[in-house]
């Protein structure tokens, strides 16, 4: 694939993470080799505890990994202290959740608003909130929204600071089928209009036909990956 031929943006090697629970070591990844690239939408998928989370939390700088490298084109996040970690969250980063994690006491706006004034290069919030069909709920509070508006408000919050990659935990885990066509739509627009990288981890197998590239994780390993020549619309997503 075209894509591949480009650099990749995240590389990680062999990445291990170990937790210990007394005198128990636990490890959530015993080697995991990954690469991401611009462009790119990478569906995650795996069992419960398969390490989906771990994974995608040491690519987003919040964890380091206990061996291996992970570098961010030249960086070595694996070696990265506290604040460069932190700077690389902030600037290239944007992160989605399943329960949206808006502020209560905000509205739509100003909750977008929060991840503009971090940036360096942010979009517009008006044309982001058009983009996301919001416009006419700005003034609203996330308690005044339901759950697929809060859901399209994390999505600007998250593409508003102009990351280099969307990282997206569950995102429609809580949404019903029309609504997660919806915001698998839009993800798919970030990726393809701006050339960046998405990454959506799931328990959710019929995402995977969107996917330009599917990791399958098990036990703490990739179990195998699969490329897709020809990823179905996100609205043909159905389960
Ligand atoms: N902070 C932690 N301390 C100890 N063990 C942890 C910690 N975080 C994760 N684990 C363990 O690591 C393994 C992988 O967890 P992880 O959350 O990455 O899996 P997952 O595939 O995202 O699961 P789920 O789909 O249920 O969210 C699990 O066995 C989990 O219990």
């Amino acid at each position: 694939m075209t894509k591949h031929m480009n650099k990749p943006l995240i590389v990680g090697t062999n990445l291990e993470m170990k937790y210990l629970m007394g005198e128990v070591e636990v490890y959530a990844l015993k080697g995991v080799n990954v690469n991401l690239y611009d462009s790119e939408l990478v569906v995650v998928l795996g069992p419960s505890g398969s390490g989906k989370s771990t994974l995608l939390n040491i690519i987003g700088g919040m964890d380091r990994p206990t061996r291996g490298e992970l570098y961010y084109q030249s960086q070595a996040l694996h070696e990265a202290d506290s604040k460069e970690l932190t700077y690389y969250r902030r600037s290239e980063v944007g992160f989605i959740f399943q329960f949206y994690n808006l502020m209560p006491n905000l509205t739509a706006y100003e909750n977008i608003n929060l991840s503009v004034q971090i940036a360096r290069n942010p979009f517009n919030i008006d044309n982001l909130l058009n983009q996301v069909g919001l416009s006419d709920r700005k003034d609203h509070f996330p308690s005044q929204l339901s759950g697929g508006e809060q859901q399209r408000v994390a999505i600007a919050r998250a593409i508003a600071k102009n990351p280099r990659m969307l990282l997206c935990d569950e995102p429609t885990g809580a949404l019903d089928l029309p609504t997660g066509r919806q915001i698998l739509k839009l993800l798919r627009d970030f990726c393809q209009e701006y050339q960046k990288s998405v990454v959506i981890i799931t328990h959710n197998t019929a995402i995977s036909e969107m996917a330009d590239r599917v990791i399958h994780l098990k036990d703490g390993n990739v179990d195998y990956v699969e490329e897709n020549q020809n990823p179905v619309a996100a609205e043909q997503v159905s389960w």
